[in-house]
């Protein structure tokens, strides 16, 4: 496909999401009608749809409409691209410019990428400095983060073979297992050490808040939300544990025993009727759903479509879910509350919230992640139940 070719298809597929697509279900719909297109055509589309995504008001407003063509003007605008020559209606490129589209819109710096109602939220959480920055981070491509696992290799070991396979990397500091993929990214997933266990891809703020748990051997942890198992795995290499993993979403754990034996790690599987019977735990990690509002560079639609009434909604399950599991903590034990979010409505007062209903318990830690070190945003805090 030419670079004119990949702008038309990333055109109509912004289209797809504009009348409500979901980003990954329209990119997967053209792939599928598009076998002529290869992995680097593929790359390309995906990059320019999630870049419009990331900075749809500012994208539109300097390409003059909030249309797939209007957000595609708009981003090369943005890049100080000339879209003219791209823009020639020849082969499969986009259509010429119309007169109107030739009128270059001056960029105003007060449009912030986000809906009016988020962008006060961020500004009551953040304070307007913080607020300002964490928005401007958001328009970017997150990284991508590799974590070592330290039960098969240290992160030298894993440099070098990760660096045979055309992968080149450098360690992070948010956290001692965490390596930031420079060159190469596309070939993780397919190389030796991926398939081997030796590393799995993970952000820096996630690996930060596991090694902040302290993890002891022996130690008795259950991971309430574990999902996908990123942080279970994360928790198995930092320390010979009892691990017991669960989510309300069953078929969210699918794939948890697979890479459990790619890492070497040994963890429990329970449903939601066994955790009564299996005793308390020295630690109950609860990685809440949330907005997601420090992931959204991964996910921009997340910033689109979130309403105020899903984000109550949200805060109501994060209470009920700290709620039960409390119950599972051993006295003098700790529950550790984590979300991706930048937003105090999820962290902070959702501390204060069950702290006023659960007396007796107290905080050791809290700390959060905000995206100035190019990790995502994150929080965490750390609850101590009344000794018995
Ligand atoms: C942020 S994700 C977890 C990500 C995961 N810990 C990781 O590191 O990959 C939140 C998870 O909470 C689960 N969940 C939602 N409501 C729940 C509930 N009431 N009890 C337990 N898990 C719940 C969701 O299914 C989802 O998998």
């Amino acid at each position: 496909m030419t670079p004119a070719a990949r702008l038309q298809a990333a055109i109509e597929i912004l289209e797809q999401i504009l009348d409500g697509s979901a980003v990954e279900q329209a990119l997967t719909g053209w792939a599928r009608r598009s076998r002529y297109a290869g992995s680097k055509d593929r790359a390309a589309v995906r990059d320019h749809v999630f870049s419009s995504v990331r900075q749809m008001n500012s994208h539109a407003a300097l390409g003059g409409a909030r249309t797939g063509r209007g957000l595609i003007l708009g981003a090369l605008r943005s890049g100080g691209v000339d879209p003219e020559p791209l823009f020639t209606g020849e082969r499969h490129a986009p259509a010429a410019l119309s007169e109107g589209e030739f009128e270059r819109a001056v960029p105003d710096l007060s449009i912030v990428d986000l809906p009016e109602w988020l962008w006060g939220a961020f500004q009551s959480s953040l304070g307007a400095d913080k607020a300002h920055d964490a928005e401007l981070a958001l328009r970017d491509r997150a990284p991508v983060f590799l974590r070592v696992n330290s039960t098969k290799a240290s992160v030298s070991h894993a440099q070098e073979v990760l660096a045979e396979g055309g992968i080149e990397t450098v360690p992070h500091p948010s956290a001692s297992t965490a390596l930031i993929v420079e060159r190469g990214e596309r070939a993780i997933r397919n190389s030796r050490p991926y398939l081997d266990g030796l590393v799995e891809l993970q952000d820096g703020a996630s690996q930060a808040i596991v090694e902040r748990l302290n993890l002891q051997n022996g130690m008795r942890v259950l991971d309430y939300c574990a999902g996908g198992g990123g942080k279970t795995l994360a928790m198995a290499a930092a320390a010979r544990l009892e691990l017991v993993a669960h989510d309300a979403a069953e078929q969210r754990l699918r794939d948890l025993p697979e890479r459990a034996k790619r890492a070497g790690a040994k963890v429990k599987i329970a449903k939601t009727h066994d955790l009564k019977s299996m005793g308390r735990f020295d630690l109950v990690l609860c990685d809440a759903p949330c907005s997601g509002s420090g992931s959204w560079r991964r996910a921009p639609e997340g910033k689109w479509r979130l309403t105020p009434d899903r984000f109550a909604e949200l805060q109501d399950i994060q209470a009920s879910i700290l709620a039960a599991a409390a119950q599972l903590v051993k006295p003098g034990g700790v529950l550790s509350y984590a979300t991706c979010s930048l937003l105090v409505p999820e962290n902070s007062a959702q501390v204060d919230r069950f702290l006023d209903h659960h007396p007796g318990w107290s905080v050791h830690d809290t700390h959060q992640w905000f995206l100035d070190e190019g990790t995502d945003g994150f929080f965490l805090a750390q609850l101590q139940a009344p000794a018995a």
